[in-house]
Parts: structure tokens; sequence; C-alpha cells
């Protein structure tokens, strides 16, 4: 198998063998705790221009399928792991990791000593790296990683939006063959901000009874209420949450209007349009095993997170109710605006990968907007 390396801005070089695609490949370096999930991981959209490191050792042992894509094609532009399994053992895959990234052009390096990784991230902080198979030259490579733009300032949701809106109307689905859920007849029309969505949020959302429009990033707050929905989602996205071009007084101008529910990039969108302010973590959090507690009501959820900003505690101060916080770090995990019937999480209700705790936020927007 072809030799190939991982090496980070900071000159640090790891290790291995390429798999996936051949070549090179640039981006934040990130990494995932949850122990599964890698193709919903791989295909969410919030992962554009991220390198995502696989903290649990063996990945690739399920294979591929058509039912897991959060999205139509992976986003994340690289994937480190320590160990690849070459054969997948599962009744819906369709084909191993390493095809169906080498199908979409995706590279990956296998045999990293992915706890070193994880470890030198954690102490250093996320940062630019290159996964190649065709230069082994430390020096070189750091150096363009040194040169590729970080996270910070980049809009990258604006460029996976949907061009057009368009209506969404499929339940969430039972793989494993299960009685279907019973959807309620559409009861709430929802228009969707697509920041980058995935697409079992939207399901989630049909599950409630609402019939989901998704409409583009810079779609006008008039546009939005000319449509005259019973609320407004705000979905997850790539980037820096300040940089998406108009996000922020566009939702000032629904606030208040119709109720509105945020996740992840449309939390902290939510929070910048209020005045808050966000900033960049050192290595955010992204898994399927981080510790939320619902300050309302004592109550601590398993959450899925994928996130390297977050909102600012303090600038939130007099504008919002800090609903929820992360146990591991204290930082704001939700958000809640009572008097304009508003409200938005960090971490991710739909999961996919992960616990089911929180898809009863879901029936929270219903519920608001049934009243
Ligand atoms: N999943 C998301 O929506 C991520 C939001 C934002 N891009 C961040 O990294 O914090």
């Amino acid at each position: 198998m072809k030799k190939a390396v991982l090496v980070l801005a900071d000159g640090t070089v790891f290790e291995g063998r390429a798999f996936g695609a051949h070549g090179e490949t640039v981006g934040e370096v990130v990494f995932n705790t949850s122990m599964m999930g890698y193709q919903e991981i791989l295909t969410d959209p919030s992962y554009v221009g991220q390198v995502v490191t696989m903290a649990y050792p063996e990945m690739g042992n399920v294979g591929a399928n058509p039912e897991d894509e959060e999205a139509g094609k992976p986003h994340a532009v690289g994937m480190v792991v320590r160990m690849l399994s070459e054969k997948s053992s599962n009744w819906r895959a369709q084909e191993t990791l390493d095809v169906y990234l080498k199908w979409h052009g995706v590279a990956g390096i296998q045999g990293v000593d992915t706890r070193r990784l994880v470890r030198h991230l954690r102490m250093h902080g996320a940062q630019q790296g290159i996964i190649s198979s065709e230069n082994h030259s430390p020096a070189a490579l750091a150096e363009r990683a040194r040169s590729t733009p970080g996270m910070e300032g980049l809009d990258l949701a604006t460029g996976v939006s949907t061009k057009e809106p368009y209506t969404f109307t499929t339940p969430s689905q039972d793989v494993f063959g299960g009685t279907p859920r019973a959807t309620p007849p559409p009861r709430f029309d929802v228009v969707a901000y697509d920041y980058g969505l995935k697409r079992s949020m939207l399901q989630f959302l049909v599950d409630e009874g609402c019939r989901v429009t998704v409409v583009p990033a810079a779609t006008t707050a008039e546009q939005v209420l000319a449509r005259k929905p019973h609320g407004v989602f705000l979905a997850n996205g790539p980037g820096d949450p300040a940089a998406v071009k108009g996000a922020d007084r566009t939702v000032a101008n629904l606030l208040g209007k119709v109720p509105v529910f945020g996740i992840c990039l449309g939390h902290q969108i939510l929070a910048l349009a209020l005045g808050g302010r966000t900033y960049k973590m050192k290595f955010g959090h992204r898994g399927a095993n981080q510790p939320v507690k619902d300050l309302t009501t004592g109550k601590v959820e398993i959450t899925a997170q994928n996130h390297g900003f977050a909102v600012d505690d303090a600038s939130l101060k007099g504008k919002a109710v800090v609903t929820h916080i992360n146990l591991n770090d204290g930082t704001v995990e939700g958000l809640s605006i009572p008097d304009a019937r508003a409200f938005s999480v960090q971490y991710h209700p739909e999961s996919s990968p992960g616990p089911h705790d929180a898809r009863y936020l879901f029936a929270r927007f219903a519920k608001l907007m049934a009243q």
C-alpha cells in the first residue's frame, strides 16, 4: 500500500498509508470521538474544508450505503484513521469505505497514531494540515499548510447552500425494517435556511408534521415572510458563523415575527442576530458523547456535536437566556428568547450519528408553532 503522510501547519509529521483517493488534500485537521457513524460524519456539510480524524481506532467495518448519506456526497476533504477495515460486514453495505472515498475523490490516511494526533490537537489546537501520498517533504508540506486560510473569517455556508428553494416531504426512515413511525399530516409550513444542512434534520421536522421549504442562505427576511410560514428553521453549516453574509441581519428581521429554531451554525447565527458574539474554540466539540445540561430542568443529555466555534456567554447578557451548557468546558450549548418565541442549540438533536436524547427538541419547535 502506498505510503502517505499527514503534516500539520506546525510541522508535526504523522506517517501512514494512503486509502481512498490518492494524491493531496489540505484542510483544517479536527478530531471526532464517535465510535461509529463515519459516513454520516463525512457527508455532513459542516465538515467542508476539514480533514476528520476519527479517534476510535477501527473504521470502515460497516462499509458505506445509500441510506447514511446526510448530503449527496462526502463534504470532509480528508479522513485520518488508525486502522482501516478492508472488509465491510453489514447487510446494508454496498462498498467498502476505501472504495467509497476513492469514488468521491476524498483522500484518506490509515495507520496513523491517532492517539498522539488527538492529544496534539487538544494541546496545540485544531490547525491546517495536508495529507499527501505524493510528496513526502515535511518542510514543503508544512509550508503549504501554513499558507492556506484557516476557518476564521471564511463564509463556507453560502457556497454549499442550495441555489434554488425546494420542498422536502420525506419522513425519517427505519432502516431496520420496523413499523415506520406514523407521520402526522402536515400542519406547519416551515421555511428552513440551508447553510449546509443535514438531511436528517429535515426528516425529523417532517416527522413533526412540517411541510418544509428549504431556501438558500441569502434569502431575505421579506422573501421568507412572504411565504407566511408557521416557523423558520436555521440549519447547521460549515465555516465561521460571523462570516455568513447578511445572515445575522436577516435573522434579526425575522425575530419576533415568527417562531425560530436554530441548530449549530443556526444557533450561532441566532446569537449574532441578537447582537451576541461568536469565537473560535481551541479544538471544538466533535463526537457523539458530549454531556450537556439543560439548566431549565437540571437534566443531562448525551449529545452529538460538530462545531469549532461557540457563542460567547457574556455577549448574550440581557439579550437571551442561556438554557444549556456543556459539562466538559462550560460553554454555551443552548439559548432561548421567550418573547420572540425563538430557541436554539449548539449540539445536534438529529444526532446522525449519535444518541437520541435530544430529539424532543423537534417536538418543542412544533409545540411553539402550534401556540
Ligand atoms: N455543525 C455546524 O453547524 C458547525 C457550525 C460552525 N461551522 C462551527 O464549526 O462551529
